[in-house]
């Protein structure tokens, strides 16, 4: 999904309209010159979105709250860790647009992510960590050395990128004795993780289900300008590193989202006239074009964000912008980078644990297979030839069983 929030913060006029999916940009750059009739440059950039809100003036009738803001994209995030899927949802945009305002809020009107902790009773774990000069700091660990406490950041085979040794805290309670440090901390790239488990038992068939939602507000986008502040300090430049990368990585999932979507339209066609099932793999047309390569591990962030961006995770953008003519550049700019990730295809699924969901398959097959011994019993028209299927059906209940029993 893609967001686009219009914040406070106007310097000059306001250029910037946000109807209910679509945000409208006045290009100053027309409207400062003498118009002739041969002038066909669009006066007006228009940009699609899932969502568009308005939050200048609280006067204004289409003024989105906070509330709104929750009641659209908190609750889907909740829904979505709820049916098993990891969820990530992070905030680009100009500094001073509103990114800190719509994750976190203010103790006044708070905001996305205390909302989202505190909707929910099955919350098991969250974790808190700040990623600032290409280092990963945890902010729930009370550290009283100098130095900050630094994680390293490793790679699962399955659950994919994490942060080795970094603090958990059990349950929703311990949320609320944090809640101060969340307002007082204010971080170039914050990243909130929270983690849910849950076990169900459905017509006595066990499930278990994990997911993770994971909450990022990043840094000021001028920075994703690799010309910004080039010569300073490593901190800026490494900021400008994580930003950049994340431009190249959207970029370049976007690209191969595209080629993989294009090449899915041009094997129906051909498949089309042609009765035999295609055997090009997806993102190759005749097996000859390859996707391109996605720079995750040149920074930290892309590392982390990995599975949110072009993986296992259902992805949600909010991008923040200013509605002043001075901020046009900026404003275009974020547009554009929003309107690109919006052509990424993530293949997100409901991650369940491989033994529970093997049991559950296996009794499945267990029930269905006792309904089928029991209808031959009923019927045993034909004696020999039941009797021989029985035993079939028999003998592979027993298997099943087996099977289930080396599980416990
Ligand atoms: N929709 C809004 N309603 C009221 N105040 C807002 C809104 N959006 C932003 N603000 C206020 O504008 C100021 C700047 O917003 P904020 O800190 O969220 O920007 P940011 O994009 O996170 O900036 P940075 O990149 O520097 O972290 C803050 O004082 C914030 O409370």
């Amino acid at each position: 999904d893609l967001i686009i929030q219009v914040a406070l913060k106007i310097w000059g006029r306001i250029i910037v309209e946000a109807d209910e999916k679509v945000a409208k940009v006045r290009n100053i750059k027309v409207d400062n010159r003498l118009e002739g009739p041969w002038d066909t440059t669009e006066k007006i950039a228009a940009f699609g979105f899932d969502f568009c809100y308005w939050s200048v003036d609280p006067e204004d009738p289409k003024y989105a709250s906070q509330e709104v803001v929750f009641q659209d994209l908190g609750t889907s995030v909740l829904s979505g860790a709820f049916k098993g899927y990891n969820i990530c949802l992070f905030a680009y945009g100009q500094t001073g647009s509103g990114k800190t305002y719509t994750m976190m809020g203010t103790p006044a009107s708070i905001g996305l992510t205390p909302r989202i902790c505190e909707t929910t009773f099955y919350l098991l774990f969250f974790s808190f960590l700040e990623i600032y000069n290409e280092r990963v700091r945890d902010l729930l660990k009370q550290s009283n050395q100098k130095k900050p406490y630094t994680l390293r950041v490793r790679e699962h085979p399955e659950t994919g990128p994490y942060v080795q040794g970094e603090i958990e805290v059990p349950e929703i309670q311990p949320f609320n004795r944090t809640r101060s440090l969340l307002y007082f901390h204010k971080f170039e790239l914050k990243n909130f993780d929270l983690f849910f488990l849950q076990a169900i038992l459905e017509n006595n068939l066990p499930s278990e289900i994990a997911s993770k939602i994971n909450l990022v507000d990043l840094a000021g986008s001028e920075r994703a300008d690799p010309s910004y502040c080039k010569d300073r300090i490593t901190e800026g430049a490494n900021i400008n590193k994580s930003l950049v990368t994340l431009g190249i990585v959207i970029s370049t999932l976007a690209q191969n989202s595209q080629m993989f979507s294009s090449c899915q339209s041009i094997n129906s066609i051909t498949n089309e006239g042609d009765n035999h099932a295609s055997s090009h793999s997806p993102g190759s047309v005749s097996g000859t074009r390859r996707q391109a390569y996605i720079p995750y591990r040149d920074s930290i962030l892309t590392w982390l964000l990995k599975d949110s961006l072009g993986g296992n995770s259902k992805t949600i953008m909010i991008a923040t912008i200013s509605p002043a003519s001075s901020s046009y550049n900026e404003t275009m700019s974020t547009l554009r980078y929003a309107s690109n990730a919006k052509n990424i295809i993530n293949k997100p699924r409901v991650n369940e644990d491989a033994n529970v969901k093997l049991i559950r398959e296996l009794r499945e097959e267990i029930d269905r297979l006792k309904t089928m011994l029991m209808s031959f019993e009923l019927r045993n028209s034909s004696p020999s030839w039941s009797d021989d299927k029985d035993g079939n059906l028999t003998e592979l209940v027993l298997q099943n069983e087996m099977k289930v029993g080396i599980f416990y």
